[in-house]
């Protein structure tokens, strides 16, 4: 079953055209990079796929039915900026995403389901590397602690695909080198789909089983709203890897 598929997507705001034409299709376990000139439409892109922002034409499917309206536990994001919650430690950041989505009346757990919460996050903490600091607070984390506690809220929920908007855009070249290798294992073992903006061609290429490529086909100097960017190549990255080997 295929994960996403778009059929000839446009997207304008007003007479501003930023996508046009957008035929894509993924399947669970592909990790798709998109990249392309700033302002090309790589997150607008991104935002249509987590549901907050609908296609101006086309047609957009999840696993071959009608795209949800809406964001959903399916669909994890993972954005520059951490989304952590200040006021709670490591733990509790990871339960909260559990306990609204299972609870999304009270936004707590009791008894025998929030001890599953609880093994769960241990489970999930250990994987991205932090359940030594699990009664930390996010002030007493680095910045690429945050971002592992970041991914981790979204992965707790066991989404089927994982939207990442330049994670590792600020963090320092070493950090983003152990957060490739952390994705990249999480990756082989759990089989969901992503789709990652990043502006880092090596990343794209290092992390993406497909590398998408975005861009303008036209450009009208006089107008330049005129024409929207699609992709304009579709790079299966695995090849490009072995070559690089
Ligand atoms: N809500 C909005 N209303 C009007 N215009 C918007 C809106 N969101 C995005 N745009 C415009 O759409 C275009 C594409 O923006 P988008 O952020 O998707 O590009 P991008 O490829 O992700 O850029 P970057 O690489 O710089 O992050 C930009 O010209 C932006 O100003």
């Amino acid at each position: 079953m295929g994960l996403i598929k778009a059929k000839n997507i446009w997207k304008n705001y007003g007479d501003n055209i930023i996508l046009e034409k957008v035929n894509f299709s993924m399947n669970s376990g592909e990790f798709c990079t998109l990249v392309g000139p700033s302002g090309c439409g790589k997150s607008t892109f991104l935002r249509m796929l987590l549901g907050i922002e609908q296609p101006s034409r086309g047609e957009l499917f999840f696993e071959d039915k009608e795209y949800p309206k809406e964001p959903s536990d399916d669909r994890g994001i993972v954005f520059q900026r951490y989304s952590t919650l200040n006021h709670l430690n490591v733990i509790d950041n990871v339960i909260i995403g559990l306990e609204f989505k299972k609870s999304p009346f009270f936004g707590k757990l009791f008894g025998k389901a929030k001890k599953e919460a609880v093994e769960s996050a241990d489970e999930i903490l250990k994987a991205v590397g932090l359940y030594h600091s699990r009664t930390k607070y996010p002030h007493e984390l680095s910045g690429g602690m945050k971002q592992r506690l970041s991914i981790a809220q979204s992965l707790v929920k066991e989404p089927k695909l994982l939207l990442l908007d330049e994670p590792f855009g600020a963090l320092d070249p070493g950090i983003s080198k152990d957060m490739h290798e952390l994705l990249l294992d999480i990756h082989s073992k759990l089989n969901f789909g992503v789709v990652m903006v990043t502006h880092d061609i090596s990343e794209a290429f290092k992390l993406g089983t497909r590398v998408l490529v975005f861009d303008k086909i036209k450009v009208d100097e006089n107008f330049p709203n005129r024409y929207g960017s699609t992709i304009i190549n579709d790079i299966d990255s695995s090849k490009e890897k072995g070559k690089m080997k």
